[in-house]
C-alpha cells in the first residue's frame, strides 16, 4: 500500500477518509425516508493500493432497509474488494433480524477480504453495538471509527434515536416572517417563502419517513403534504395528524387522498367512534393514545406508537401549538426555522411559543442557508 502522496506532497490519510466518506453519508442520504425501520447506509469501496486511491464500488441501504449498503457494495466490487478499503457511514451489522436473508455485513466484510474499515458512527442497535469489532480484529482487518461523525450522526439520527429511545427522532419545521409570525389564525393562508425554499423543504419531505401535523393546520390549510417535486412524487412519505378529538374533516385532502398516500391519525382514547369511522371508511387509519393532562393526545405515547411501526425520522410541518408542545415534552431533535423574506398575507399567530423558545437555548445552531430570498436556520439537540 503506497504510504506516499502524490507530487511529494506528505500522505493525508485522514483527509483522504473524510473524501471517501463524505461519498458514503451522501450515498446514504438519498435513500432517507425509503429504508424505515431500517436505517439508510451508505457504502464505498475503495483500492488504495496504486499512487491515487480508485474507487471500485459504491452502495446503499435499498428501499425497505434491504439488502444492505455493503452487500450492494461488495456484491458490485467483486473479487475487487479484497484489500481495498471499506467505507460505511454506520457500524456494520453482526447479526440479522431474519434468517432468510443473508449473512450479516461483518461477516460479508471478513469474507471478501476488506483490508480497511472506516467508519463514520456506531450502531447502538442490538444487531451490532459493538459485536462486530472484535472478529475485525481478529481478522486482521484494521478499523477507524468516528470518521465525520457529526455528519454520520445527522444522516444516522432517525435511526439511532429509535434504537436508543423508542421514538423516532422529530425535527420541526417553520416558516416565519420577518416580524416573527408563522400564520393568520382568521384571514387567507399566510404565504412566507419562495418557490425555491418551497422546493428545498419538499426534498426534506421526501427524506423523512413521515411528516406530521396537528388538526390546527389541516383546518387552517386543507394541505395535501405530499412531495410534489418532478420525479420525487413517489417519495411522499406517510402522513400523520395529531388530533385528540377527530375533528379532522372526512372532506379534507390527506383524509380523501388516504388510499394513495397513507394518514394516519393519532386521536386520544375518549374521540368519538362514529367520527373514527368515517375516516377509516376512506383508508385512514385512526391510532389512540393516552389523553395528557391538557386533555390533548400524549405526544410522548404517539412517538413511541410511531416508533414501535418503525418510523425513524419524523418532520414536522404542523403549525406554532405542536411545535411547542413538542418542545415542552423535550421531543425537539432537530429545528428548522426558515425567515422568508417575501411574505404575502398578514398573520397574526407568533412562530415561536414560550416552550420552544426554550427549548432553543438547549439546542445548537448548527448551519444557516440562504435560499433565494429566504433564510433556512438548522439547529440540533447537541
Ligand atoms: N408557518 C408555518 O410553518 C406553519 C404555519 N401554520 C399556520 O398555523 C396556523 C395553525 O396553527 P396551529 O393551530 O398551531 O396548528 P397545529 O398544526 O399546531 O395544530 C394544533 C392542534 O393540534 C392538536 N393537538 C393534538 N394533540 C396535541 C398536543 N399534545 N399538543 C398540542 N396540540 C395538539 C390540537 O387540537 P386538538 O386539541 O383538537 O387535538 C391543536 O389545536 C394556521 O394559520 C396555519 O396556516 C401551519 C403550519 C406551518
Ligand atoms: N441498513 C443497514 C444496517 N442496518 C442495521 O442492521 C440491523 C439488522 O437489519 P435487518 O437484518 O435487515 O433487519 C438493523 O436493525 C440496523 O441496526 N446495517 C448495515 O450494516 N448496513 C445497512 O445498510
Ligand atoms: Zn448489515
Amino acid at each position: 500500500m503506497s504510504t506516499s502522496g502524490t507530487a511529494g506532497q506528505p500522505f493525508d490519510r485522514a483527509g483522504r477518509d473524510e473524501r471517501f466518506m463524505r461519498l458514503a453519508i451522501a450515498l446514504g442520504e438519498r435513500n432517507l425516508g425509503l429504508t424505515w425501520p431500517n436505517p439508510s447506509v451508505g457504502s464505498v469501496v475503495v483500492d488504495e493500493s496504486g499512487d491515487a486511491p480508485v474507487i471500485m464500488a459504491q452502495g446503499a441501504t435499498q428501499p425497505g432497509g434491504r439488502p444492505h449498503a455493503e452487500r450492494v457494495a461488495l456484491a458490485a466490487a467483486g473479487e475487487r474488494a479484497r484489500g481495498a478499503t471499506l467505507y460505511v457511514s454506520l457500524e456494520p451489522c453482526a447479526t440479522r433480524s431474519s434468517r432468510d436473508d443473508g449473512p450479516s455485513c461483518t461477516d460479508l466484510i471478513v469474507a471478501a477480504g476488506i483490508g480497511r474499515l472506516v467508519v463514520s458512527v456506531a450502531d447502538p442497535s442490538p444487531h451490532a453495538a459493538g459485536q462486530g469489532l472484535e472478529r475485525f480484529e481478529r481478522s486482521g482487518i484494521p478499523m477507524t471509527a468516528g470518521c465525520l461523525a457529526d455528519e454520520g450522526a445527522r444522516l444516522h439520527r432517525g435511526h439511532i434515536t429509535r434504537v436508543s429511545k423508542g421514538r423516532p427522532a422529530v425535527t420541526v419545521k417553520l416558516a416565519r416572517s420577518t416580524e416573527g409570525l408563522a400564520g393568520s389564525r382568521h384571514g387567507p393562508r399566510l404565504m412566507l417563502t419562495g418557490e425555491i425554499a418551497n422546493a428545498k423543504v419538499h426534498v426534506m419531505r421526501a427524506h423523512a419517513d413521515a411528516i406530521m401535523v396537528g388538526v390546527g393546520t389541516v383546518l387552517a390549510d386543507d394541505p395535501l403534504l405530499n412531495v410534489r417535486l418532478p420525479g420525487l412524487e413517489s417519495r411522499s412519505p406517510v402522513r400523520i395528524v395529531v388530533d385528540s378529538n377527530l375533528r379532522t374533516p372526512p372532506t379534507s385532502r390527506v383524509v380523501t387522498g388516504a388510499r394513495e398516500i397513507p394518514t394516519w391519525i393519532v386521536a386520544s382514547v375518549t374521540a368519538p367512534v362514529d367520527a373514527e369511522k368515517a375516516l377509516t371508511a376512506h383508508g385512514v387509519e385512526v391510532m389512540r393514545v393516552s389523553a395528557d393532562e391538557t386533555g390533548r393526545a400524549s405526544l410522548p405515547e404517539a412517538l413511541q406508537l410511531l416508533g414501535a411501526r418503525g418510523i425513524t425520522q419524523v418532520f414536522c410541518e404542523g403549525g406554532p401549538d405542536l411545535a411547542d408542545a413538542l418542545a415542552k415534552a423535550d421531543l425537539v431533535d432537530e429545528l428548522v426555522l426558515v425567515t422568508g423574506r417575501s411574505v404575502r398575507g398578514q398573520g397574526d399567530v407568533p412562530a415561536l411559543g414560550l416552550s420552544l423558545q426554550d427549548r432553543m437555548d438547549h439546542l445548537d445552531l448548527w448551519a444557516e442557508e440562504q435560499i433565494g430570498p429566504d433564510l433556512f436556520m438548522f439547529w440540533e439537540r447537541p
